[in-house]
C-alpha cells in the first residue's frame, strides 16, 4: 500500500465513523506510526508502506473509531510548545488552560529579576503542563508539582526529564497542600472542576480517557477551590498571586469562594473561544 492510500483510506474510516476531525487525526495517525512528515505526503505520496505498520495504523484507527481521543493513542500532546507525553492518570491538556501561563508569565518575570528566583506552586499538575510551560519561559523560576496521583507526578518528573527542566521541577504528592510547607510566589491550578452528576452527560472522548480524579470537583464542581482558597494565603509570598483555571459558569462562585477567604480578583481572562476561564487573585 502507498502513504497516500494509507491516508486516503485512514480518511474515509474515520469519516464513515463520524469522528469530527477525520482528516487532521488520520493525517496526525499515519504520520506517527509511518514515521512520515506532511511534506512526505506531497513529495512522496509513492513511497511503499510495508503491511506491519498498515497493521499498526489500522489497529490504531480502530481505536479513534471507538471514541479513544487521537492524543491518548498517539501517547503526547503539545502544550504550550511543549511535548508532553500522556499516561492512564494524566488529563491530556487543553489548549485553554495555555491562557493560565500567559496570565502569569510577566508577574513572574518581574519577581525573577527582582528577586533572581520565582517559586510556583501548581496543585494537580497532571502531565505538569502549567508547571513546565511556566518554567521554559522563565529561566530564573522553579516549581513544585503537587498531584494526588503517583501516576501522574511519575509522568510529570519523565516530561521535565525530557524538556531539560528537571533541575528546576519538583514532583511533590499531596491531597492539596496536605504536605506543602513552603511560600510560593506563584500559587497555579487547573482542578477539577465538573460537578459529579455532570459527567454521564461529558463526550466519551473525556468521560472515557480523561481520569475521573482530573474532572470530577465534588457535588458543586467547586470542592477543590474551596480547600485551595482556603490554604493559599498561608502558603502565599507576600504581593503573590493566585491564579485559578475556571469552568465557563464559574466566575462568580469562584470569585466569591476567594472573596470570601480574603482574595481580591486581578484579572479575569478568557480562553479561545470567549468563555470564562481563568482568574487571577491577590491578597485583598
Ligand atoms: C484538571 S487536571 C489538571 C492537570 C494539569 N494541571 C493540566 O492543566 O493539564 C486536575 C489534576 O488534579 C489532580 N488532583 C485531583 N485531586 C487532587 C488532590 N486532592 N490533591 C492534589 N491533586 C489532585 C488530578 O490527579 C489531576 O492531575
Amino acid at each position: 500500500m502507498t502513504l497516500a492510500e494509507l491516508l486516503g483510506a485512514a480518511r474515509r474510516k474515520l469519516a464513515e465513523s463520524g469522528v469530527e476531525d477525520a482528516a487532521l487525526d488520520a493525517r496526525l495517525l499515519v504520520e506517527h506510526f509511518t514515521g512520515t512528515s506532511r511534506s512526505d505526503a506531497i513529495a512522496r505520496p509513492d513511497r511503499t508502506i510495508d503491511p506491519r505498520t498498515v497493521a499498526e495504523v489500522e489497529a490504531a484507527l480502530a481505536r479513534r473509531c471507538r471514541g479513544e481521543p487521537v492524543h491518548r493513542i498517539l501517547g503526547f500532546r503539545e502544550f504550550y510548545g511543549l511535548r508532553l507525553s500522556l499516561s492512564a492518570e494524566t488529563l491530556e491538556p487543553r489548549p485553554d488552560t495555555e491562557v493560565l501561563v500567559d496570565a502569569v508569565l510577566p508577574f513572574m518575570r518581574d519577581v525573577a529579576s527582582r528577586e533572581g528566583e520565582c517559586r510556583v506552586l501548581d496543585l494537580g499538575t497532571g502531565t505538569g503542563a502549567i508547571a513546565l510551560a511556566l518554567l521554559a519561559n522563565v529561566p530564573g523560576a522553579v516549581a513544585t508539582g503537587v498531584d494526588i496521583s503517583d501516576d501522574a507526578l511519575a509522568t510529570a518528573a519523565r516530561n521535565a526529564v525530557d524538556l531539560g527542566l528537571a533541575d528546576r521541577f519538583r514532583p511533590k504528592k499531596s491531597d492539596w497542600f496536605a504536605e506543602i510547607s513552603d511560600r510560593y510566589h506563584v500559587i497555579a491550578s487547573n482542578p477539577p472542576y465538573i460537578g459529579s452528576n455532570e459527567i454521564a452527560a461529558l463526550q466519551k472522548e473525556v468521560r472515557l480517557f480523561d481520569p475521573l480524579r482530573a474532572l470530577d470537583g465534588g457535588d458543586d464542581g467547586l470542592e477543590p477551590y474551596r480547600i485551595i482558597a482556603a490554604g493559599a494565603a498561608s502558603h502565599l509570598e507576600q504581593g503573590g498571586l493566585v491564579v485559578v483555571e475556571i469552568g465557563s459558569t464559574q466566575r462568580l462562585e469562584v470569585g466569591s469562594i476567594f472573596a470570601d477567604a480574603g482574595f481580591r480578583l486581578v484579572r479575569a481572562l478568557s480562553d479561545l473561544a470567549g468563555n470564562d476561564r481563568v482568574l487571577v487573585f491577590a491578597t485583598a
